[in-house]
């Protein structure tokens, strides 16, 4: 019996030990400092760049759009910047709980028929599919799909592949079946987000970064599509530097970056560059690519000093890629 309080004991002494050295470990690093800070005043950088590069744009009042991952973080951002604007959002995710509780957070705020959440892990065709159908069945339209869900595991990377490249391909093909004129649909306008690590390099998550180059790659080509077939949809692509969500805190887990944790500390370096940006700048950048009516196959990328459109060569431009290269403003 006493050997066993020992062994008792000993067991909670060890566990507090680990506990204070995860603790200690995250609070020496700047992930956690900069995760803990207060937000920035409104009017930063970024939202005045993206004030200064708009377009012509359209009314999403009365529109219906479908965002995918949009339980927390970036996706509730934007179904909420969206239904701000008069758009009725379907908020697909696979967190029930997560889901039901931003459903009633947003209802409580705009109304009990702008919005529904439906459970739909996007790496289920059939899912994404009834998901589709039902928000067609609520709401009688389609006009709007961001495809947003997106993870980081560079252990499970085959997953991570399933859920941020081949999710955003799942998500796009059923916009463009829903929306493109030739199926007797609108026109509409696809916004896929991708990360500034589908323009550079992240070298501890290297196939975070080739999903996201992927996603940049498919917009881009289908956007092209898209205006060659006269589909009339339009296909843009988000390319957020850092912004402070529930993705950054998984950083710090031996999982997410798997083989390559030891490189972290470059991560923490390319955030010193760029910052961390707040959700609702970003979800201003997501309103600017979709209601700027010149926009198709453009890629918006932004950190907190600024947004900027790159400026890759198109198809049939035969100029050098190094004419081309964007930079940060
Ligand atoms: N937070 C950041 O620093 C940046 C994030 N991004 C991208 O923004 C997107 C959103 O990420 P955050 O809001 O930051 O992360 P988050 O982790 O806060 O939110 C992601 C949401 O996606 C959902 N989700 C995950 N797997 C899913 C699946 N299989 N089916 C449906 N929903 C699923 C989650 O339940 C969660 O609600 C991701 O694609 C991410 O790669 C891009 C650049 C920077
Ligand atoms: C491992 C954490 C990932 C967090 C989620 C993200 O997607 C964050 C991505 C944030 C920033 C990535 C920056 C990468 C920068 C460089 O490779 C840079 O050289 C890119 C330059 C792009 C250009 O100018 O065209």
């Amino acid at each position: 019996m006493w050997g066993a309080v020992v062994c008792g004991d000993r067991l909670s002494l060890l566990l507090r030990g680990a506990l204070v050295v995860t603790r200690l470990r995250m609070c020496s690093s700047r992930v956690y400092r900069a995760l803990k800070r207060s937000p920035r005043q409104q009017e930063t950088a970024s939202v005045a760049a993206l004030r200064s590069i708009r377009g012509p744009a359209m009314s999403l009042s009365g529109k219906v759009a479908v965002v995918t991952g949009a339980a927390q973080g970036l996706g509730k951002a934007f179904a909420r910047v969206l239904l701000k604007n008069g758009t009725k959002v379907a908020l697909l995710d696979v967190d029930e709980d997560a889901g039901a509780a931003t459903e009633a957070a947003l209802r409580d705020e705009f109304g009990s028929d702008a919005t529904l959440f439906l459970r739909c892990d996007v790496c289920s065709d059939e899912e994404m599919k009834n998901a589709f159908q039902k928000t067609l069945q609520q709401f009688g339209r389609l006009d709007v799909v961001c495809n947003n869900a997106g993870i980081i595991n560079e252990t499970n990377w085959q997953k991570m592949v399933d859920v941020n490249l081949n999710g955003v391909v799942r998500g796009t093909y059923l916009a463009l079946q829903h929306m493109k004129k030739e199926n007797g649909g609108q026109g509409g306008v696809i916004i896929n987000v991708a990360s500034m690590a589908g323009l550079g390099t992240i070298p501890a998550v290297p196939i975070y970064t080739a999903t996201k180059h992927g996603v940049v790659g498919f917009s881009k080509a289908l956007a092209a599509a898209s205006s060659a077939a006269g589909y009339g949809v339009r296909i843009n692509v988000l390319c957020p530097a850092f912004v402070q969500t529930a993705i950054l805190s998984s950083m710090q887990m031996e999982e997410t970056t798997g083989q390559f944790h030891s490189l972290i500390n470059m991560v923490e370096k390319l955030m010193n560059v760029h910052g961390i940006l707040e959700v609702d700048e970003v979800a201003e950048a997501l309103l600017q690519l979709l209601q700027d009516e010149t926009k198709n196959g453009a890629v918006l990328m932004m950190n907190t000093k600024g947004a900027t459109y790159t400026n890759l060569p198109a198809a049939g431009d035969s100029r050098p890629a190094a004419t081309h290269s964007s930079v940060v403003i």
